[in-house]
């Protein structure tokens, strides 16, 4: 076990560091108490019930208690129905009961379904609470960085929420080696994701590295989280709020987070409808004038870490239009889309038509 990575997400008094490693739940007690999280107060750990049945959740109760902090467990179901007010307030109750006060400390054990959930609860609990985000998931380097939280509405994704920052993120690469393969392709997503935005030889390391990722290389996932966890942290630093820049790290989301709701937020994983999303905005791309190489790179790096790439048939298209308008990007009636002008390089573009939208999902459809 060698030192971890280090980031800073840099945000003024905010700001926060960003630990990858392996072993790190292990030494969460000492890290907690660097950080100043209050041993006066009771902690609450969020999970879901396939982290619990494992022994992640042991190791951080263990190292969080030899430390001399008091905790408490909720586990909530696995899956994105947890992310409901249903749930929101269970946990409420939870952290009554446990006597949370306004100097504890909720910390998200899990992947992004439990750290936008349990953060959501620490940004409304007594008004708002510390929190501290332990990832589990390849896809939570996206979501334990950059505060955003919430749970979903049957209607919309992630549609009540708000931000708040964690005191820390403490990435402990070990739990990432009991992932089920499914979960292993929908994390690289983002992390693509965050290559097709910002960095082109990224996206070729990806490709290149596409099997070393799959089979869970630790050397490989180490250095693809930091790189990830490298541009979101940079992106969130300079415009926390998302009043302009960090809109970018929502490419693939428009198309996929209306999948993910026409979906009925079962049939399709975040980071499956993100994959589908990001092809459709590169046939976009291409059609308001990008190389064609940027559809044809994008759909090939995302097929090769086992995404898919086509739209699913049954789905509704007047369905999935009418999801889009749900979108938080849509605003004063025109709909935004996160366009991928070059691999590496995208633009924001507030005057995309939905008729040409229309014209790509159907696309996309007869090409499935
Ligand atoms: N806040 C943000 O910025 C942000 C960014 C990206 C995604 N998200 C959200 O994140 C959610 C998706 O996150 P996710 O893909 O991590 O899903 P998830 O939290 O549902 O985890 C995926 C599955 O893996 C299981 N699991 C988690 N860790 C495990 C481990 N170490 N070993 C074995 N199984 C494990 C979980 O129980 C679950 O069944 C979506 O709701 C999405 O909207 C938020
Ligand atoms: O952090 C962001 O900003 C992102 O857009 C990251 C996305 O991967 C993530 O899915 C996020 O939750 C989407 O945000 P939303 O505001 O579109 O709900
Ligand atoms: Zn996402």
């Amino acid at each position: 076990m060698g030192e971890p990575r280090v980031l800073t997400v840099d945000m003024g008094e905010r700001s926060y560091p960003i630990y990858i490693g392996e072993g790190l739940i292990d030494q969460a007690g000492k890290r907690f108490a660097e950080h100043g999280i209050s041993l006066k107060s009771p902690i609450l750990i969020v999970t879901d019930e396939n982290i619990a049945a494992g022994n992640h959740l042991a190791h951080l109760e263990s190292s969080l208690k030899q430390a001399g902090f008091t905790v408490s467990t909720a586990i909530v179901p696995a899956g994105e129905s947890s992310k409901s007010l249903t749930v929101f307030q269970e946990l409420v109750t939870h952290a009554l009961q446990a006597g949370l006060d306004r100097k504890s400390t909720i910390v998200a054990l899990g992947g992004g379904v439990v750290g936008d959930l349990a953060g959501f609860v620490a940004a409304s609990y007594m008004r708002g609470i510390k929190f501290v985000q332990v990832p589990t998931t390849i896809l939570a380097h996206d979501s334990s960085v950059g505060g955003k939280v919430a749970v979903n509405h049957p209607l919309a994704k992630n549609i009540i929420g708000a931000f708040h920052q964690p005191e820390m993120v403490l990435y402990d690469l070990n739990t990432l080696q009991t992932l089920p393969k499914r979960e292993v392709s929908a994390g690289l997503s983002e992390v693509v994701k965050h290559g097709l935005i910002w960095d082109a030889d990224f996206v070729a390391w990806c490709d290149e590295n596409a099997e070393r990722l799959l089979a869970l290389d630790p050397e490989a996932l180490g250095y693809a989280l930091y790189k990830g966890c490298s541009v979101k942290a940079a992106v969130v630093s300079k415009d926390e709020r998302e009043n302009d820049l960090r809109a970018i790290l929502n490419l693939g989301h428009t198309i996929g987070h209306a999948l993910e709701a026409v979906a009925g937020y079962k049939q399709l994983l975040h980071g499956e409808a993100i994959s589908i999303g990001m092809v459709g905005a590169a046939r976009l791309a291409v059609k308001l004038g990008a190389s064609e190489q940027v559809y044809t790179v994008t759909k090939h790096v995302l097929s090769r870490v086992g995404l898919p790439v086509r739209l699913p048939v049954d789905l509704d298209t007047d369905l999935i239009m009418d999801a889009m308008k749900h979108d938080k990007k849509f605003q004063e009636g025109s709909m935004t889309f996160i366009v991928p002008v070059a691999i590496g390089r995208v633009e924001i573009n507030h005057s995309v038509s939905a008729s040409l939208v229309r014209e790509i999902v159907e696309q996309m459809k007869q090409e499935a």
